[in-house]
């Protein structure tokens, strides 16, 4: 088969731009942490695509954003002493924020634009990055959802009520990030181990003559596949969960652990105290499951709950590629990786006990929440030390071994 009719596979500078594109989301992730943390977020009361790419300029133009923050609720109910300076400092970290999500839209569109153009984009590949470009504009919109739930008047009605975003939104804002990170570090991943395969078949650095179709034929590593699977989603879930801790300022009570309020579990007319009251101003709803997002007891004791099973399934999982069996079938990437996610599993969970026992301060919880980006990435690396080659890489590989020297230097050749 000539170059010309294998599919397309995509070279290592489509890898690399995803990669650079998911640490630039980890950024904005840590940063936005950072920006709610330092209660900042809501300093900006407008959303401008376009013409809020620049900071106010003059006096007059800061004393008209001043102005308007002044009639926010968080002005009138916690910051009415508010310097113009400190105002300034907290004006400038949400506009960093929004600045670095406006980066990241186009450190990742325009390159996509141009690897479409020049066809380097393998087929399997389309529809995803669509889906992320889709998601990145989305992401935009979203986070503007979100602080104007934080800006409403009619929100801050209720006696002690705290001007603060909706927990649903930022979970929302949180998760849709998180999906957005996955998807970038995976298919830089997968674009970078497929090269390598369709040039020298090179594979999970798996060096005893396997095949990577005698790997994952065995049901061992199979079973493996489905516990890495389980264990991702369970750190996805961990972290949504965290999000609404987070929201509701719910890591301010209960500052022990492993007990809560000295029991393992508060009692359950606390877990479950929102049946008879109303619904919250903010996207609240009624019935019992809303103490499941909406009571930060409850919430805070979810997010235990929820680390704890995370922690627990990848200690099994490392436990179990220990064995002489899993030693002997599992790939050595795949191997590292899980040891990876261990170890991080552990950090990870020594910092998110430090943030509640020191009642939240701003460097542990963003180190926290970045350990959660850090753990994902574990979880993710190993199950994509367990992919099969894409049909690209394998159409690459085969035309490869047949004509024996296709290579130039160390590259194969694309689309020529
Ligand atoms: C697998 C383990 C864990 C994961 C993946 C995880 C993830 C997260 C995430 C993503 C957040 C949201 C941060 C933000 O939006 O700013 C969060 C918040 C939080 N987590 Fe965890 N967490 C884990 C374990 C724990 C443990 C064991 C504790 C302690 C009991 C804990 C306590 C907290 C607290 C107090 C917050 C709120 C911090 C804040 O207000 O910013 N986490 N967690």
């Amino acid at each position: 088969m000539s170059a010309a009719q294998l599919p397309v596979i995509s070279p290592p500078a489509v890898g690399n731009w995803l990669l650079l594109s998911s640490v630039l989301v980890i950024a904005v992730v840590v940063v936005g942490g950072v920006t709610r943390l330092t209660e900042s977020g809501l300093s900006i009361t407008e959303w401008r695509p376009i013409t809020g790419v620049l900071p106010p300029l003059s006096r007059a133009e800061w004393d008209s954003e001043f102005d308007k923050y002044k009639a926010t609720p968080e002005f009138r109910l916690l910051n009415s002493r508010i310097s113009l300076e400190d105002f300034q400092s907290i004006y400038y970290m949400e506009w960093g924020h929004r600045i670095l999500g406006r980066t990241v839209g186009l450190a990742f569109v325009l390159p996509l634009g141009y690897f479409a153009f020049r066809r380097r984009l393998a087929r399997s590949l389309r529809g995803p990055l669509l889906g992320m470009a889709g998601l990145l504009a989305a992401q935009g919109a979203l986070g503007w959802y979100m602080v104007r739930s934080g800006l409403e008047p009619e929100n801050f009605t209720t006696e002690g009520a705290v001007p603060r975003v909706s927990q649903y939104r930022l979970a929302a804002h949180l998760g849709a990030a998180l999906v957005l990170y996955a998807g970038m570090f995976a298919a830089a991943l997968a674009v970078r181990a497929d090269w390598r395969f369709a040039r020298d078949g090179a594979w999970s650095r798996l060096a005893d003559g396997r095949t990577w179709e005698e790997v994952l034929r065995n049901p061992l590593v199979r079973r493996f596949r489905v516990h890495v699977a389980v264990v991702s989603g369970l750190v996805l879930l961990t972290a949504l969960s965290g999000a609404f801790v987070a929201g509701l300022d719910a890591g301010l009570m209960y500052n022990e652990f492993p007990l809560m309020g000295g029991r393992l579990a508060p009692p359950l007319n606390e877990l479950l105290s929102f049946r008879y009251a109303s619904a919250s101003p903010i996207d609240g709803g009624s019935g019992l499951w809303r103490n499941l997002f909406e009571n930060p007891t409850t919430v805070q004791f979810d997010h235990r709950v929820l680390a704890t099973a995370t922690y627990l399934a990848t200690a099994l999982l490392f436990a179990s590629s220990r064995g002489a069996a899993m030693r002997a079938v599992l790939p050595p990437l795949a191997l590292r990786a899980t040891a990876a996610a261990f170890a991080m599993a552990n950090v990870q969970v020594i910092l998110g006990i430090s943030t509640l026992l020191y009642l939240v301060p701003v460097p542990l919880a963003a180190a926290h929440q970045a350990g959660s980006v850090a753990l994902l990435t574990a979880a993710l690396h190993i199950l994509l030390a367990l992919r099969r080659p894409g049909v690209a890489a394998l159409a690459w590989r085969k035309a490869n071994l047949a004509r024996k020297t296709t290579t130039t230097g160390d590259k194969p050749k694309i689309n020529v």
